[in-house]
């Protein structure tokens, strides 16, 4: 098994102190956010309105339904059914370096080895999309059936953002290959970050628009509904089109769908595209990523800034995965990747950044 960094890699997440911030703060906002979510006033910024005792923090039964959980997407997993895709060459190709004095709280945060397996049970490719993903449609399903139970049907703004995250994961099912080269899976290791991410707060704080509607209810015509709905499908083609187009222009640069698009050539003999959506910014999913996000706490209303954490978190996460991205294509590809920036300035939103 291979590590991550070598031993002189830049640390990144602000290094050991940034990752020890991170492992504190992640689950206390985690807990704060589904505290304040439930209570009337539901401030962002406010004090939570109880803190739970033990008895409600740990119960067996939880306990037992959330291995049951994880073991039937395990056993699901390890279903003999499935197509076997190839992931990216490893950069570890060279000899394995021994870092003396390793920094034990950097690398309990983004994790020591890189694809940790027993046999062929892969553990950070298997967290990384289902039970987390999974378990977050189910419980916006759960949030939806009790709104039913509770006022006689769902609410539209429960449909919608049921329906567009259902969209997203769904996407994210089918596409389940192109997340073989996301840098989570090339370039992190399995620590803290991506068991927590994957498992906690993907699950319960991407949940929270359907915990926020379930306390407060918020009214919403056809006429808006619509154009949220217009929101969401624009995000949608966006970040479904930019990233089938660089996944297809990947596996194969002839195919027709993208052979006429301009490319710089690289050393390492891979090309950059810099027409089409890649040559509008440098990154084209991000975009309609985050214009998904706003469609999805839009249907909330605006009279709290709760149900709008979403966005707020994930345009922080995307703005700096695109700094580490850049940085990791700027040490692949160097001049190359110089000349990309030149002819494609803007990062995610054009003419702003
Ligand atoms: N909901 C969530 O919490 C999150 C969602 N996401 C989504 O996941 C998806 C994957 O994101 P992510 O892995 O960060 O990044 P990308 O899918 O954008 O991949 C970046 C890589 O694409 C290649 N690339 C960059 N520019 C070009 C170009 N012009 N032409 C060809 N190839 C290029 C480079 O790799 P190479 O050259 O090696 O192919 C680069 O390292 C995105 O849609 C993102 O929005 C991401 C993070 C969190
Ligand atoms: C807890 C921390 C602040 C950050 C944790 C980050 C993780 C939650 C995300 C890192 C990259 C992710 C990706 C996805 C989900 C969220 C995490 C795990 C997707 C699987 C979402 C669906 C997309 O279609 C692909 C994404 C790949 C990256």
């Amino acid at each position: 098994m291979a590590s991550p960094q070598g031993s002189r890699a830049p640390l990144e997440f602000g290094g050991p102190l940034g990752a020890a911030a991170l492992m504190l703060l992640l689950p206390a906002t985690m807990f704060h956010l589904l505290l304040v979510a439930h209570s009337g006033p539901a401030r962002l910024l406010g004090p939570p309105p109880y803190l739970p005792g033990p008895e409600v923090l740990w119960s067996p039964q939880t306990l037992l339904l959330w291995l049951a959980w994880l073991g039937l997407q395990a056993a699901l997993y390890l279903l003999p059914a499935r197509k076997v895709a190839e992931g990216q060459e490893l950069k570890d190709k060279s000899r394995l370096r021994y870092p003396i004095n390793g920094n034990p709280i950097y690398d309990f945060f983004l994790g020591r080895e890189l694809n940790p397996r027993i046999w062929s049970f892969d553990f950070k490719y298997f967290c990384e999309l289902r039970p987390g993903l999974i378990g977050w449609v189910l419980i916006n399903l759960a949030l939806l059936m009790q709104e039913a139970e509770l006022r006689g049907s769902p609410s539209l703004a429960m449909w919608l953002v049921n329906g567009f995250q259902l969209l997203y994961v769904g996407d994210a099912l089918w596409y389940e290959e192109a997340v073989l080269t996301t840098m989570d899976i090339t370039h992190d290791g399995f620590g803290f970050m991506l068991a927590f991410g994957d498992l906690a707060w993907v699950p319960f704080t991407y949940s929270l628009q359907a915990q926020f509607l379930l306390h407060h209810p918020q009214p919403l015509g056809l006429p808006m509904a619509s154009v949220i709905c217009l929101i969401n499908a624009v995000g949608y083609y966006i970040f479904r089109g930019a990233n089938s187009q660089k996944n297809t222009f990947r596996k194969n640069p002839s195919d027709p769908r993208v052979a006429g698009l301009e490319t710089i050539p690289t050393a390492t003999g891979r090309q950059l595209l810099v027409s089409g959506w890649w040559g509008m910014v440098r990154h084209p999913n991000y975009l309609g990523d985050l214009i998904m996000a706003l469609a999805w706490s839009l249907p909330c209303g605006v009279s709290h800034l709760l149900p709008y954490f979403y966005v707020l978190y994930f345009t922080a996460l995307l703005v700096h995965r695109e700094a580490r991205d850049e940085q990791q294509c700027l040490r692949k590809y160097g001049l190359a990747w110089r000349e990309y920036c030149r002819r494609v300035p803007y990062r995610i939103l054009p003419y702003v950044y």
